[in-house]
């Protein structure tokens, strides 16, 4: 389906907003845009371009040679001020061990080599987000805030914009009934067709019409935060984004925050503008019900992430189908049949008393996992209604399929059940988010699992983290996933460097993969949780404990 340019240069004409504040934002955000080049490049008028005409500082061709690209000043700027606020040497004469460190520290080096997930923030000058400039977020370079708290104050119902952000005339708004098959099948495809893609295009996640419905219909969800936007003449949905309520307590704060995923624009829609209008309308979406706070997770780099992730999997699964699709390689001094051989697993889960959830452990399950996650310093707060939302709700058709995958399956939980006490000591879950393996021959699906939450009550005894009693305990519950991850057929089995991971993704033979996630909040400011440190790729600290689906 392809839209002419000329209709959505109307998208940027007609997005004029009433109210004065937004008028001036939308302005600058679509005004500028000339449709026969790159938005996310600066027009040949612009000061960018005419900073690009400088003469080279040896600061940014120490930068150039480093990251083998053409970085822009305003970058390199940036990175002089880290180094000065570092107590580096801080003029244009820099040399390139300052600004390797530099850069390390504020993970441009991954951004600017192309790491950093879906493409385009490459050629963006880091100053110039016209956007994201308007919005309640901690903008870049603005250091730790000395104290956590909102960044624009909440405002009474009556004074939230009442009707809905205009979108050129060939465009509609739809609010999505998830509830509605067909509805469900048309997000479904947009997002198949059109979501977040790996660097290479080699992969795309697909996302399953249960999955959606699981993910989007949490307890106390609302319709109105599934927000749509269709082609007005033939109904076809090409934009996207959803928001979940959630109760967030970010280190000693609690509030309700919306929980924004699925942001999705069709790829012949691309570069105009169109992602900003979707997010100021859930946002007034979400101001409606009352809740000024969200949490959002990307690829890409915008101001500003308080923690960045480091992806981690591993090949252990199907290895012979990994190496095909090239998911893994076979390392250098190795064979195929060597690798198979060391990823081997046992078919039978090894810790006693483990068994699937059923719906008679929700109040142990609940229990345990509000005192595990009292570890972490960014967590949902779950009630029992909650707690069976997320690990019961996605379980899939019962009757159907074998002992390791019911049809439909989103979700797998599995509690290990001391069995003189009847107590509930550990639990585990992880979903199903398959991608479509883009053009090859023999495999069409990478069936990836993803580890979800989980908790043991080895946290709880006295020195559990310093004498490895919890790391000891977490391998064997992990150990045990991924057995019946295998079980169940999946690929592969992926997880973050989040929680309590680092104590067991070594040992369990995951292996570094090199995507990495931002986490950020909306209006809300809070010093950088652990996960940007790390060593050897595993980050340290017990910062993040929000799984984002
Ligand atoms: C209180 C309640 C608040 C609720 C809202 C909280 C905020 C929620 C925020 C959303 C959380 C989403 C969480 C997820 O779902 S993350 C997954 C995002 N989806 C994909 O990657 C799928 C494939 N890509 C696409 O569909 C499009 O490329 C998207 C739709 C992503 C952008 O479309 P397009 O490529 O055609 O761009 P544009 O010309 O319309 O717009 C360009 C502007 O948009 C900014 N941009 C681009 N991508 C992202 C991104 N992933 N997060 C935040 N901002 C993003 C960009 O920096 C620029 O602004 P600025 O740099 O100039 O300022």
């Amino acid at each position: 389906m392809s839209v002419p340019t000329s209709k959505i240069e109307e998208i940027i004409d007609t997005t004029q907003d009433s109210d004065a504040q937004d008028d001036s934002d939308d302005n600058r955000d679509v005004g500028e845009n000339d449709d026969n080049q790159n938005p996310q490049e600066p027009s040949s008028s612009t000061g960018s371009s005419k900073k690009k005409k400088k003469k080279k500082s040896k600061a940014a061709k120490a930068l150039n040679a480093l990251t083998g690209k053409s970085i822009p000043q305003s970058v390199v700027d940036r990175v002089l001020e880290t180094v000065r606020a570092e107590g580096g040497e801080a003029s244009e004469h820099a040399n390139a061990d300052n600004v390797r460190q530099a850069l390390e520290q504020m993970k441009i080096m991954d951004v600017a080599k192309g790491k950093a997930g879906i493409g385009g923030i490459n050629k963006k000058d880091m100053g110039e987000h016209k956007f994201w400039s308007t919005q309640p977020v901690p903008q870049m370079g603005e250091g730790p805030p000395e104290e956590d708290g909102y960044i624009e104050p909440s405002k009474p119902a009556e004074e939230v914009r009442q009707d809905p952000y205009p979108l050129p005339k060939d465009f509609e708004w739809t609010m999505i009934d998830i509830n509605d098959p067909k509805q469900t099948a048309e997000v479904h495809e947009l997002l198949s067709l059109n979501y977040v893609e790996d660097d290479d295009a080699t992969f795309r996640f697909k996302y399953s019409a249960e999955f959606l419905q699981w993910a989007l219909q949490v307890p106390g969800y609302y319709k109105e935060w599934h927000v749509g936007v269709r082609v007005k003449s033939n109904k076809k949905l090409v934009g996207f984004i959803s928001g979940v309520p959630m109760l967030l307590r970010v280190r000693k704060h609690k509030f309700m925050a919306a929980e924004i995923n699925y942001l999705c624009v069709h790829k012949k829609l691309r570069s105009k503008r169109l992602a900003p209008v979707l997010i100021k309308e859930v946002t007034r979406q979400v101001h409606l019900k009352g809740i000024f706070q969200a949490i959002y997770t990307a690829g890409v780099v915008v101001p500003t992430p308080f923690s960045l992730l480091l992806g981690i999997n591993t090949g252990n699964l199907n290895v012979t189908k990994l190496v095909d699709v090239q998911f893994s390689w076979v390392p250098r001094n190795m064979t195929l049949a060597r690798m198979i051989r060391l990823n081997q697993l046992a078919n039978k889960m090894q810790l006693p008393g483990i068994r699937e959830m059923t719906e008679s452990d929700i109040p142990q399950v609940t229990e345990l996992y509000a005192k595990y996650m009292e570890r972490f310093d960014m967590v949902p707060i779950m009630n029992a209604h909650e707690i069976r939302h997320q690990f019961l709700s996605g379980g899939g058709k019962a009757g159907t399929g074998d002992k390791w995958r019911r049809e439909g399956q989103v979700v797998w939980a599995y509690v290990v059940e001391n069995k003189d006490t009847h107590k509930i000591t550990d639990f585990l879950s992880f979903y199903s988010l398959p991608s479509t393996v883009i053009n090859h021959q023999k495999h069409s699906l990478l069936e990836a699992a993803y580890l979800h939450y989980y908790a043991s009550d080895a946290a709880f005894a006295e020195n559990a983290d310093e004498n490895g009693s919890l790391s000891h305990r977490l391998q064997g519950l992990i150990g045990d996933a991924l057995i019946i991850a295998n079980n169940a057929k999946f690929d592969v089995f992926n997880a973050l460097t989040m929680m309590d991971n680092n104590l067991f993704l070594k040992e369990t033979r995951f292996a570094t993969g090199n995507g990495y996630l931002n986490f950020y909040l909306y209006n809300w400011r809070t010093a950088p949780l652990a996960g940007m440190k790390s060593e050897n790729g595993v980050s340290i600290g017990r910062g993040i404990g929000v799984v984002m689906v």
